[in-house]
């Protein structure tokens, strides 16, 4: 069974990749690592030389997401298992793995056409990343809508060794919502898959510090203009404090802090939620309908 570090990174789709960097840098409260280069920027919130890559697009949205796994013989055994499966894993090459600062890296799709890519390491920064006036701690989540949920879920499950924490129900007792989490990295989930009639990035999370940044980061928001769409509230899922609001392409984003954590050894069993306003938000505000509209999959 493979074995992951964590959510590595998200390579967005951007309309206008200067716009993209100075809201993710003074907005969300990234670093920005470098100039931008040829239409291409990376941002982070650690040591680590990025968590976000914005590209040029013109249709906004995911362009692949990133997995840190737990070690170089870790990604050794995922790159066999993934080829052994049929799933054609490709090897990134020098001159990508140079600008993206990454040691070893492969590509491959899953059943519905997305690009991840899983690698070994990325170079670290010397430079200590200071977060203000929002004190972003990592990126935490991406969460997919995918046309069929059930075979989505089973190959991260069942291939890839992702744990579902939690699923969500409609009333007639079908599954509509997934959290799964890269094994054994502890966080409630950095995945999530939500049934919908078409492939769409429904959003990114990132984690603050806590509950004061969720409030700073609100009335900066609100000060420019910039779409608060949900929250703040608390998930019962993770049973994290959430905030979403909209990049300048509509691109929906969360802020979220406090999520469970679950042991390596004898995790407690996933739930079976129910489908009602308080499920989504315990405090039970209403989300604004442009959430997760924007969010072209590049395929
Ligand atoms: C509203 C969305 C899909 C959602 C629901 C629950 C959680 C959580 O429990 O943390 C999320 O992070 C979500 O984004
Ligand atoms: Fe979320």
């Amino acid at each position: 069974m493979i074995r992951y570090k964590k959510l590595g990174y998200i390579a967005l789709n951007v309309t206008d990749v200067e716009r993209s960097t100075h809201f993710y840098r003074d907005m969300v409260c990234l670093d920005q690592v470098g100039e931008i280069k040829e239409d291409v920027a990376f941002l982070s919130s650690s040591s680590d030389y990025h968590n976000l890559m914005l590209n040029k697009s013109d249709k906004p949205g995911l362009k692949r997401i990133g997995f840190e796994m737990e070690s170089t013989k870790e990604w050794e055994k995922a790159f066999e298992l993934l080829k052994k499966e049929g799933y054609a894993p490709v090897e990134v090459d020098k001159e990508e793995r140079a600008l993206l600062k990454i040691d070893k890296a492969f590509r491959f799709r899953d059943p519905n056409g997305v690009t991840f890519e899983f690698y070994n390491k990325m170079m670290q920064r010397a430079k200590p990343y200071e977060p203000s006036p929002v004190r972003v701690l990592k990126l935490d989540h991406v969460v997919l809508r995918v046309p069929n949920l059930q075979d989505t879920v089973r190959f991260f499950n069942e291939v890839l060794n992702f744990k579902i924490s939690d699923t969500r129900h409609k009333p007639d007792g079908e599954m509509y919502f997934a959290f799964m989490r890269c094994f054994p990295n502890p966080f409630h989930h950095s995945f999530g898959i939500s049934q919908g009639d078409d492939l769409r990035m429904f959003h990114i999370a990132y984690k603050v510090e806590d509950i004061n940044d969720i409030g700073i980061a609100r009335n900066r928001l609100i000060n420019l203009d910039v779409p608060v769409i949900f929250g703040p509230g608390r998930h019962l899922a993770s049973g994290s404090i959430f905030m979403y609001f909209l990049d300048p392409d509509g691109l929906t984003l969360e802020y979220t802090q406090d999520m469970e954590e679950f042991p390596e050894e004898n995790p407690r069993e996933p739930r079976m939620l129910d489908h009602t306003l308080r499920t989504t938000d315990l405090w039970e505000g209403a989300s604004d309908p442009r959430i997760g509209k924007v969010g072209h999959v590049e395929v």
